[in-house]
């Protein structure tokens, strides 16, 4: 093959990568097929949510995922392979889709920085089949994005996944990612554009009276032991005179919530789904599994004296503790079916900038043969977002909840090519579609729940959520 001399300055610094993809692509000429290369580079620091804002398209799907305590954020953005089915074996196909990707991909670049190399992201919802016929989500969405942005304790990588075939010109596609480069370069000052301040108007979905009057039916339920935790959730319907500003909200979500996940993906259509959450459902770091049991709340108080108070009803709370309790014999149940040996902290509290919970993180060593997503088939939905015993909360809360919960309390995240993942749980979070939102959060029940207090519960959830995305 012909290589015409690449006289700019980026073909001298990368003809490395120009050299990689033109053997690669002869291998493709001599077997007749197709590669993935993940490209990974270190760049400048550069804010990943600016560079999601400035690339994405309304036509291609993404995903953001932002924990401002640990120093981390990643934005993805379009796709070059993608899996969205419904049904209920989606984890079985979706590690199945992951795992046949994975063989057709090689690596170019420093792939020992974090988020370097090829990164899976992913997003289920609630329930495997929805009710919504048009609920603008499928069950399953797992993506190998085109372009993927990272940063973590201040450094900055680009992954760039490229499908080289015989057919696709080598040095068109060198000089695109020497444009994006470009882009993102002079992207290091940039700030989002903020919007005037909209009028919202609000409309609850479930008024107060049924939210009530399902928890009361739930206690009923509770007390002639058919089961002994519900999650009830509930939902708020916004409708704003501008479009939302989905950069803007993630934006003030990142600052009002630094220790939580921030987290949004869009559909490709129009939709995006976006949140807060304080519940990791998994991560994987070399083998060494951790995950979260939180459940059990109490407001934060308007002093420090009342806050402690209130901490210290909680840690103290025999029905607190034992909505708690549920969740981490759930977790070490199924994680010990699973072949793994659960290590259980101590329960400690997590305090947000609007509410504390308990939390306890389970922890485990994960065996090679294990994929992430078979043990997240196994937790998903845990009792902190459904309830106990699991399957009977799931069917009543169909019955109570007269809405999709779609993509609301479900997992969502990414796996890398070595089984490392990062997964969280999809609550206090709102489906964004234009100039409407519809945000949701719920509460645990069981036995000695007040439908009073259940109901002041959701709503300083879902109240601290409009916040931000107003
Ligand atoms: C279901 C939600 O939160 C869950 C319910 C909690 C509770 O009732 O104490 C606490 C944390 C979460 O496990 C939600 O916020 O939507």
């Amino acid at each position: 093959m012909t290589v015409s001399p690449c006289r700019s300055k980026f073909f001298v610094e990368h003809k490395d990568l120009y050299h990689f993809l033109l053997s690669v692509q002869e291998n493709c000429l001599t077997n007749d097929c197709q590669q993935i290369v993940s490209v990974s580079l270190d760049i400048d620091w550069v804010d990943p949510l600016v560079v999601l804002e400035k690339f994405s398209q309304a036509n291609e799907i993404n995903f953001y995922f932002e924990n401002k305590g640990k120093g981390e954020a990643i934005a993805a953005i379009d796709a070059i392979a993608k899996l969205q089915i419904d049904g209920q074996d989606r984890f079985i196909q979706a590690e199945h889709f992951i795992k046949s990707c994975l063989k057709n991909i090689i690596n170019f670049g420093n792939t020992n920085q974090p988020f370097a190399g090829t990164h899976f992201f992913c997003y289920f919802s609630f329930f495997h089949q929805k009710v919504q016929i048009n609920y603008p989500f499928p069950s399953a969405t797992i993506f190998l994005p085109r372009w993927q942005i990272a940063v973590k304790n201040q450094r900055c990588v680009l992954v760039n996944n490229i499908i080289i075939s015989t057919r696709v010109n080598i040095k068109k596609i060198v000089q695109k990612l020497h444009t994006q480069l470009q882009i993102i370069e002079s992207l290091q000052d940039y700030s989002p554009k903020l919007d005037f301040p909209a009028q919202f108007s609000k409309k609850p979905v479930t008024n107060s009276v049924h939210f009530k009057n399902s928890v009361v039916s739930a206690l009923e339920k509770i007390q002639s032991n058919h089961l002994s935790k519900i999650v009830l959730a509930d939902v708020l319907d916004v409708k704003s005179s501008n479009y939302f500003n989905l950069f803007k909200s993630l934006d003030n979500l990142r600052q009002i919530h630094p220790n939580c996940y921030i987290f949004s993906t869009s559909n490709g259509k129009g939709q995006n789904f976006i949140g807060a959450s304080p519940e990791r459902l998994i991560s994987i770091h070399s083998q060494q599994l951790i995950t979260d049991a939180l459940a059990g709340s109490a407001p934060r108080g308007q002093t420090p004296a009342e806050d402690a108070a209130n901490a210290n009803r909680l840690l103290n709370s025999a029905k607190e503790r034992h909505e708690h309790s549920l969740v981490i014999d759930f977790i070490t149940q199924r994680l010990t079916q699973l072949g793994l040996l659960p290590q259980v902290s101590a329960p400690r509290l997590r305090q947000l900038s609007n509410i504390q919970h308990l939390w306890t993180p389970i922890s485990a060593i994960v065996p090679a043969n294990v994929h992430p997503l078979k043990i997240i088939s196994q937790l998903h939905p845990t009792p902190a977002v459904a309830g106990a015993a699991r399957d009977i909360a799931c069917a009543e809360i169909r019955r109570y909840e007269n809405f999709e919960r779609g993509l609301y309390a479900a997992p969502l995240g990414w796996i890398d090519a070595e089984g490392n993942c990062e997964f969280i749980v999809g609550i206090r979070s709102a489906l964004i579609d234009g100039d409407r939102a519809r945000l949701y959060a719920g509460a645990g029940i069981v036995a000695g729940s007040d439908p009073d207090k259940e109901f002041a519960e959701v709503q300083l959830k879902l109240q601290a959520l409009l916040k931000a995305l107003v």
